[in-house]
């Protein structure tokens, strides 16, 4: 049979034969020649074992029994399956892709200290491909370490490859308990502890408790900081919190006592909040990752003179406005006194850190 209209001539039939039998060999190698190109993206991916497709909820995974691979919390990339987290929080095991997801303890938290940064600091670090890092605050080993360790781990966000989890709860420096729930757990864990001017901590401080607690909002901020017995004795308030939280090396021994110092990095938290780049670069090196954040990253805004993260989209990301809000304005006289009844503490602190470079 030919493909083309035959006609009773035996000259013409000859022709159709020859251009029908061209033809048929040059579509099959056409045909041989899509196939052999999808076969060699194929061996690309290494070998393709296409499971059926299912989906699971994320908010049912536990550590041991659900994940479809055993102990697949520290999934490598050497697995071929891409697990993807959806926005619908769905879990999706899809086919023949080196991505794996999955959720890790921390290797490295942010202990403190409040109101020195600590958001801007885990904000900036999420940027980096080898973190991963768990923005809002836990208080696992403060307050909710009665949840256990499922809890704590279910709270982490999903890590692709080898990146480093990180969490940040700035309360932890103050709680007696948790150098040792932390090294119980992780004896090699790593610390990001930054640091501010305490006198500025203090007043910030202040704010922020006046901004939540609608009570105090006529209380001055000399009223709590000082006691008054008359016109001239007038002394720091050693009983106020916000005082009592900026008397840092009064908290740093029991962090001392539960780790090594050389697991225990400090940021100038105000170097940071001016220079970014230069803190975020130092604790690359600490966590022992590649140096990716650089300057054009951040953009200061004119709006609060803090920095904000550039976006693909060249928009800036700036923190929530809790974040770098106005301070009370305070008399000289009053941040002198603070600053002095702080002086003794500071250099404790600085020696048994054996940190310098402080102006505070
Ligand atoms: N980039 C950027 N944007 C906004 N704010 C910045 C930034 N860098 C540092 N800071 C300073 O961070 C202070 C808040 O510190 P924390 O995030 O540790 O506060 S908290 O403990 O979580 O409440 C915040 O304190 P306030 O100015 O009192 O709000 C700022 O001084």
């Amino acid at each position: 049979m030919s493909v083309f209209p035959v006609r009773r001539n035996g000259k013409s039939m000859k022709i159709c034969h020859i251009l029908t039998i061209t033809l048929i060999t040059l579509l099959s190698g056409i045909v041989t020649f899509v196939f052999s190109g999808f076969e060699a993206t194929a061996n690309k991916r290494g070998p393709v074992n296409v499971p059926s497709r299912r989906e699971f909820n994320i908010n049912n995974i536990t550590t041991t029994d659900s994940f479809p691979y055993p102990d697949s919390n520290y999934l490598n990339d050497n697995s071929y399956h891409e697990y993807v987290i959806t926005q619908d929080n769905t879990f999706k095991h899809g086919y023949a892709e080196v991505k794996a997801c999955a959720r890790r303890f921390p290797e490295a938290i942010i202990i403190g200290i409040q109101k020195c940064g600590t958001t801007a600091l885990a904000e900036f670090l999420g940027i980096h491909p080898q973190l991963a890092v768990k923005k809002e605050q836990t208080y696992f080993f403060s307050s909710n370490y009665s949840l256990g360790l499922d809890w704590y781990l279910h709270q982490m966000p999903c890590s692709h490859g080898n990146a480093i989890t990180i969490e940040r709860t700035p309360q932890y420096y103050y709680m007696k308990h948790v150098p040792g729930r932390i090294s119980e757990m992780d004896r090699g864990m790593k610390l990001i502890l930054i640091v501010c001017d305490p006198v500025q901590r203090t007043v910030s401080n202040f704010a922020m408790a006046k901004y939540r607690n609608r009570e105090h909002i006529n209380s001055r901020f000399e009223e709590e900081a000082f006691t008054f017995k008359n016109d001239h004795d007038i002394r720091v308030n050693e009983n106020n919190l916000y005082v009592d939280k900026s008397r840092y090396a009064k908290y740093l021994q029991q962090w001392l006592d539960a780790f090594p110092r050389n697991q225990i990095h400090v940021v100038n938290g105000d170097a940071f909040s001016i220079n970014p780049v230069q803190e975020l670069r130092k604790i690359e090196t600490f966590l022992n990752i590649d140096p990716y954040i650089k300057p054009f990253h951040f953009e200061r805004t004119p709006v609060s003179g803090f920095y904000c993260l550039r976006s693909k989209s060249r928009r800036l990301r700036c923190l929530p406005r809790t974040k770098g809000r106005a301070h009370p304005v305070v008399k000289q006289e009053y941040l002198s006194k603070l600053k002095q009844y702080f002086a003794e503490q500071n250099e404790l602190f600085f020696r048994l850190l054996r940190i310098e470079g402080f102006i505070w």
